[in-house]
């Protein structure tokens, strides 16, 4: 869901957009025609997603009005718009995008990660099954339990050997599985110079087995270090917000203070002439409408066609 408007349906990294973004049935997609097609659909897309985060957040806490601005273009056609997602490789693909291309730092990076506090992976999408957090409830939450999350549990290698290789948590995944992709351990972790490794050593299960070991796999002799990435390190212990007896604070500032700047950052990337929020309704102040290329204000039509496979050409720039 693109800061044009557009989405690139044919590649498989946007698996699962149909049910939040179609033509006919999806909520999001009623409510931006019925309410708000004067809009651009990025703007509305940007909107949408900090009124999400406002309402999931404790207390309606975190309003992130003030960083929202509009005027966003959308594109009908963004062919391989996708190439330019990050991947859950490893850290490489964090500093490719948020870094070198978006411009941003190691603290604003994780800041935005920290999305994963809300929502799930889905097999059927993605290939990563689970949530990030402890329980289903806590992952409608917009909080800084993600944080907690990698800190507290102990999290083990899942998948080895195959393409959606992430990890999991080595003590009982009743439920939903709980979940981590390389790209979120990375930030805490050297999970390449030791992989495969286990996150914590230091705990047992119910029955006094180490939390460490399965069935098919031994590693409580094999903790993880920690990354020499300090920036990133420093972040993510910042943001979970850890007393020195090992337990966490209810403290979602630093968290939220940090998101806000980065979300900012990421979400006007690309454009040079949004505009502020108008602050009242008194005409000589007000803005004029958004500009949209979309005369029929209808949604981006989704294909009918399977995802064809990944596109080979490089990616194209964003829009200036
Ligand atoms: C390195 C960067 C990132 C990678 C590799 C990544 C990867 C993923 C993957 C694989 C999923 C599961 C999709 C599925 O199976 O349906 C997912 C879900 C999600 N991601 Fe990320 N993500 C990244 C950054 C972010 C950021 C910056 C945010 C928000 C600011 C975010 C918010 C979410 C949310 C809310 C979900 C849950 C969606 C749902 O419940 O349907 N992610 N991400």
């Amino acid at each position: 869901m693109g800061a044009d408007g557009c989405i690139d349906w044919q590649h498989e990294a946007n698996n699962g957009l149909e049910t939040i973004w179609c033509v006919d049935g999806c909520p999001l997609t009623q409510i931006y025609q019925e309410k708000y097609s004067v809009m651009s659909r990025a703007d509305f897309w940007v909107a949408s997603a900090n009124a999400v985060v406002k309402l999931s957040s404790p207390n309606n806490e975190l309003d992130l009005k003030s960083t929202f601005k509009w005027g966003r273009v959308d594109a009908e056609q963004c062919p391989d718009s996708a190439l330019r997602l990050p991947g859950a490789s490893d850290c490489g693909q964090v500093q490719d995008v948020f870094l070198n291309r978006l411009g941003l730092n190691w603290t604003d990076a994780v800041a935005l990660i920290g999305g994963h506090t809300l929502g799930r992976g889905s097999s059927d999408f993605s290939g990563h099954e689970g949530i990030w957090v402890d329980m289903d409830a806590e992952a409608t939450i917009f909080d800084k339990r993600y944080y907690e999350e990698v800190l507290r549990k102990t999290w083990v290698p899942r998948n080895e050997g195959t393409d959606v290789q992430d990890w999991t948590w080595g003590g009982n995944n009743d439920g939903s599985p709980r979940f981590m992709l390389n790209t979120d351990m990375c930030l805490l972790f050297d999970i390449e110079t030791t992989f495969p490794c286990c996150s914590r050593t230091d705990l047992t299960r119910n029955d006094g087995t180490n939390q460490c070991d399965r069935r098919n796999s031994v590693l409580s002799d094999t903790q993880c270090s920690r990354t020499t990435n300090e920036d990133a390190a420093n972040a993510m212990l910042q943001f979970a917000a850890q007393r020195d007896d090992g337990r966490f604070t209810n403290d979602n500032e630093p968290f939220f203070t940090a998101f806000s700047v980065a979300w900012e950052m990421a979400t006007i990337n690309g454009w040079d002439n949004l505009q502020e929020l108008a602050l009242s309704c008194v005409p000589t102040e007000s803005p004029t409408p958004a500009p949209s290329t979309s005369p029929t204000l209808n949604p981006t039509p989704v294909p009918t066609a399977p995802p064809t496979q990944s596109p080979t050409a490089p990616p194209t720039p964003g829009p200036t």
